[in-house]
């Protein structure tokens, strides 16, 4: 196991003996090569993409791999690492701070039960993010106990710290509903053809129509640098509770059956049936999410203020802790030119003027040993710092690209 070029990429593009369907041709010549087992991963950028096939030894043979994740933007070159096997650092020259780190998962759990249900190569990317500042919050509970109600108030009051997950449903719209606001509204063949390309951290069939979070609407309040909210049914909690992301799960229970018919009859935003439907449901959610061992935290939403104030309390925003996630930088200010080199589970960039033994004040370390999720979604617990020198502890690293 280790990261070697066997060829270059550019040799691989000249033809080489094959030709490899949805591969571009037009690379901008900065691969990388990493070999794992019989395997060997062809990273590779074009000027609209990054692509990777797979070249196996064992069969003499490429593979263009199934891409799950959303993909890196392209850049002007990137630097691979192989960690533990099962993902590939990449990191990415000259982009932006919150945008260099990214993962190429190739065994993790997750790629190893999509190539269960592929039968073929799958990998994923996930991109990387500093600390664990940002742990995404699902709030689950029957229909009408005052979810939306509860995160609405969170997202009015700190505007810049929440981010919602919009899902997808294929239920109608209600009167207020806008699409791509409230929910993305879709047609069933659509989100069925979605779901069965892997664009979805979870779905379920709730109150007769099907409902899911995509992975991108998770992204997308993480790159806007904000703490993902999600409003998911106790299935959907038990999905997102197996999968590989790292949240804080609360349930909302009514204060009895009776305030919560009245809640669902008050709205009005259902039909007589819709009702009795969803109270009929309600019973069984009400006994997995106070038997079942997915949630963290349940609050009773009899006083709206009260359940308000207990839920900022459980989320440090309260003024008795410090909330976490107004602490950690950013990004990674990366030099324009730099070498990248392993030690143990600590990766070291450096701007090219230090050398191994003399000091320096231009290496950036990144350790990996706390690595948390993972695709789908982020990779979290990166943590990064500088050096003056190589210490004694940095001595002796292999130098890899
Ligand atoms: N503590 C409360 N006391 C009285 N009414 C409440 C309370 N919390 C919410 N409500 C009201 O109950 C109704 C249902 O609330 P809301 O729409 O937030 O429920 P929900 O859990 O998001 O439902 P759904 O899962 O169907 O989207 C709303 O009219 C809301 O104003
Ligand atoms: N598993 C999922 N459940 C979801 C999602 N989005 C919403 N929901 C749940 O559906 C019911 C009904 O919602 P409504 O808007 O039709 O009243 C409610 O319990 C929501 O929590 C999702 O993406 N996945």
């Amino acid at each position: 196991m280790g990261e070697a070029p066997v060829f270059s990429v550019d040799d691989l593009q000249n033809g080489n003996g094959f030709r490899c369907a949805g591969f571009s041709l037009k690379s901008n010549g900065s691969g990388t090569t990493t070999v794992i087992g019989d395997k060997i991963y062809v990273i590779d950028e074009t000027d609209e993409s990054f692509g990777v096939k797979i070249y196996d030894k064992s069969t003499s043979k490429w593979v263009i791999p199934t891409v799950r994740g959303i993909e890196p933007k392209p850049c002007k070159g990137h630097s691979a690492v192989l960690l533990n096997g099962d993902r590939i650092l990449v990191i990415k020259k000259g982009s932006s701070p919150e945008d260099c780190i990214w993962f190429l998962e190739v065994d993790t759990p997750y790629v190893r039960e999509q190539k269960k249900m592929v039968g073929a190569e799958v990998f994923a990317w996930s991109k990387g993010v500093i600390g664990y500042n940002e742990k995404p919050v699902v709030i689950s509970g029957p229909s009408g106990v005052g979810k939306g109600t509860l995160i609405s108030k969170l997202m009015k009051e700190f505007p810049s710290m929440f981010g919602f997950s919009v899902s997808h449903t294929t239920r109608a719209p209600r009167g207020m509903e806008k699409d791509g606001v409230h929910y993305h509204f879709t047609e069933r063949s659509v989100m069925e053809k979605d779901i069965k390309d892997g664009k979805f951290l979870e779905f379920a069939s709730v109150h007769g129509n099907l409902y899911g979070t995509s992975v991108e609407a998770v992204e997308v309040v993480a790159d806007a640098g904000k703490r993902c909210i999600l409003d998911i049914d106790v299935q959907g909690a038990r999905s997102v509770r197996a999968s590989t992301l790292d949240a804080i799960f609360i349930f909302i229970c009514p204060p009895s059956m009776e305030e919560l018919e009245e809640r669902l009859r008050a709205r009005g935003t259902e039909t007589e049936e819709q009702i009795l439907k969803r109270l009929r449901n309600a019973k069984a959610e009400i006994e997995q999410g106070k038997s079942s061992d997915i949630f963290d935290h349940i609050l009773y939403n009899d006083k709206l203020e009260e359940c308000y104030e207990s839920l900022k309390k459980l989320l440090g925003l309260d003024g008795s802790t410090v909330a976490n996630h107004q602490i950690s930088p950013k990004g990674i200010d990366l030099p324009a030119d730099y070498s990248v080199s392993k030690v143990d589970n600590k990766i070291i960039i450096n701007s090219g003027t230090a050398e191994l033994g003399k000091a320096s004040k231009n290496l950036i370390v990144l350790d990996v040993s706390s690595l948390k999720g993972g695709s789908p979604g982020r990779t979290r617990g990166l943590q990064v710092y500088t050096v003056d020198s190589f210490s004694d502890g940095l001595k002796g690293v292999n130098k890899l690209s």
